[in-house]
C-alpha cells in the first residue's frame, strides 16, 4: 500500500473536542446550551445505530438532545404538527428528521418546513439555494465533513480537478459547491456518465458518494490522488456482513495518495459535522 489512510474517527474526535470547548463557552458567556431535536419515524434498526450515535456525540460536546421516536404509522400530519412545535421552541437550535421517512409520508413536504435556520441537515431548499449562491447557511454534514478532511490535505484546490461520483442533493451535489468555492474545476459524474474509470483517472481529489459497493477500483485513482470515499453499505463476506464504501479500498489504496476508509472515514466526521451545526446555529441566533 502506498496511501496514507486518514483517520476520520480520529480527525471526528478531535473535532468534538473543539466543539465541547466552544460549547461550554457559550454556556458560561451566554447561558445558552446548543439543543438537538432528532426525529425517528419507524423502527428500523441501522436507522436507530445512527440515532444513537447521534445522542452519544450530542452528550460527549455538551450539547442537549431532544429525542422523537415516532410509530411508523405516524400520519404525515401529525410529523408536520411536531416539527411546528419544534420550530417555535427556543430550546432547540437544531432539528433533524431522519430520513428515509415511511411511504405515507411526503419528505419534501417535511423538510420544506423545517425553519431553514434550525436545519442542520442543510436539505432545506434555502439553504441549498444559500449554498450555490455562496451565502452564510447550514451545508449538509456528510459534505462538510468531507470537505474538511480534503482541506487538511489540500488547502486550496485551485488549478486541480475534483470528480464526485453521484449527483444526489444531500451529498454529491453539496459536495461539488464546497469544492468549487475551494477553486477546483469540479466534474459530477453519475450513472449516466460515459467513460467513467477514465474520468475518474483525471482526478486530483474523487469523491465516491454512488452507493455502489466497491465501485472505484485502483485502475480508477490517479497516482497521489486524494481518495474520499462517502459509501456506507453493508455486504456479504462468507456469510458474514461487512462495512463497505463505494471504492474499493484495497486496490485504490496501491494506487492513493490519501484515502478514507469505511468504517472511520467519512462517517464520524459527518456526526461531528451535524455537532458543529448545531454550535453554529446557536451561535448565530446569540449573534442575531
Ligand atoms: N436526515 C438525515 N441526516 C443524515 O445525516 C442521515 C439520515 N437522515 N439518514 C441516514 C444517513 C446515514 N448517516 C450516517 C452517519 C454516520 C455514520 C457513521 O458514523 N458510520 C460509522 C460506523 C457505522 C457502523 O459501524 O455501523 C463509520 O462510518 O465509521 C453512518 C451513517 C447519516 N444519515
Amino acid at each position: 500500500m502506498v496511501a496514507q489512510i486518514i483517520d476520520g474517527f480520529a480527525i471526528a474526535a478531535e473535532l468534538r473536542r473543539d466543539i465541547a470547548v466552544r460549547a461550554a463557552e457559550m454556556k458560561d458567556k451566554h447561558g445558552v446550551v446548543p439543543g438537538l431535536a432528532v426525529v425517528l419515524v419507524g423502527d428500523d434498526p441501522a436507522s436507530g445505530v445512527y440515532v444513537r450515535n447521534k445522542l452519544k456525540a450530542t452528550a460527549e460536546c455538551g450539547l442537549r438532545s431532544f429525542e422523537h421516536i415516532l410509530p411508523a404509522d405516524t400520519s404525515e400530519a401529525d410529523l408536520l404538527a411536531l416539527v411546528g412545535k419544534l420550530n417555535a421552541d427556543p430550546a432547540v437550535h437544531g432539528i433533524l428528521v431522519q430520513l428515509p421517512l415511511p411511504k405515507q409520508i411526503d419528505a419534501d413536504k417535511v423538510l420544506g418546513l423545517i425553519d431553514p435556520d434550525k436545519d442542520v441537515d442543510g436539505f432545506h431548499p434555502v439553504n441549498a439555494g444559500r449554498l450555490s449562491i455562496g451565502l452564510p447557511g447550514f451545508v449538509p454534514c456528510t459534505p462538510r465533513g468531507a470537505q474538511i478532511l480534503i482541506d487538511r490535505l489540500l488547502p486550496s484546490l485551485a488549478g486541480k480537478h475534483a470528480v464526485v461520483i453521484g449527483r444526489s442533493n444531500i451529498v454529491g451535489k453539496p459536495m461539488a459547491q464546497l469544492l468549487l468555492q475551494k477553486n477546483a474545476t469540479v466534474t459530477i459524474a453519475h450513472s449516466r456518465t460515459a467513460d467513467l474509470p477514465d474520468l475518474c483517472r483525471t482526478a486530483d481529489v474523487l469523491v465516491a458518494a454512488v452507493g455502489r459497493p466497491l465501485m472505484v477500483k485502483g485502475d480508477w485513482v490517479k497516482p497521489g490522488a486524494v481518495v474520499i470515499d462517502v459509501g456506507i453499505n453493508r455486504i456479504e463476506v462468507d456469510g458474514k456482513g461487512k462495512l463497505v464504501g463505494d471504492v474499493d479500498f484495497a486496490s485504490a489504496a496501491e494506487v492513493a495518495g490519501f484515502i478514507t476508509p469505511v468504517p472511520k472515514g467519512v462517517g464520524p466526521m459527518t456526526i461531528a459535522c451535524l455537532m458543529l451545526n448545531t454550535l453554529d446555529s446557536a451561535a448565530r441566533r446569540i449573534a442575531g
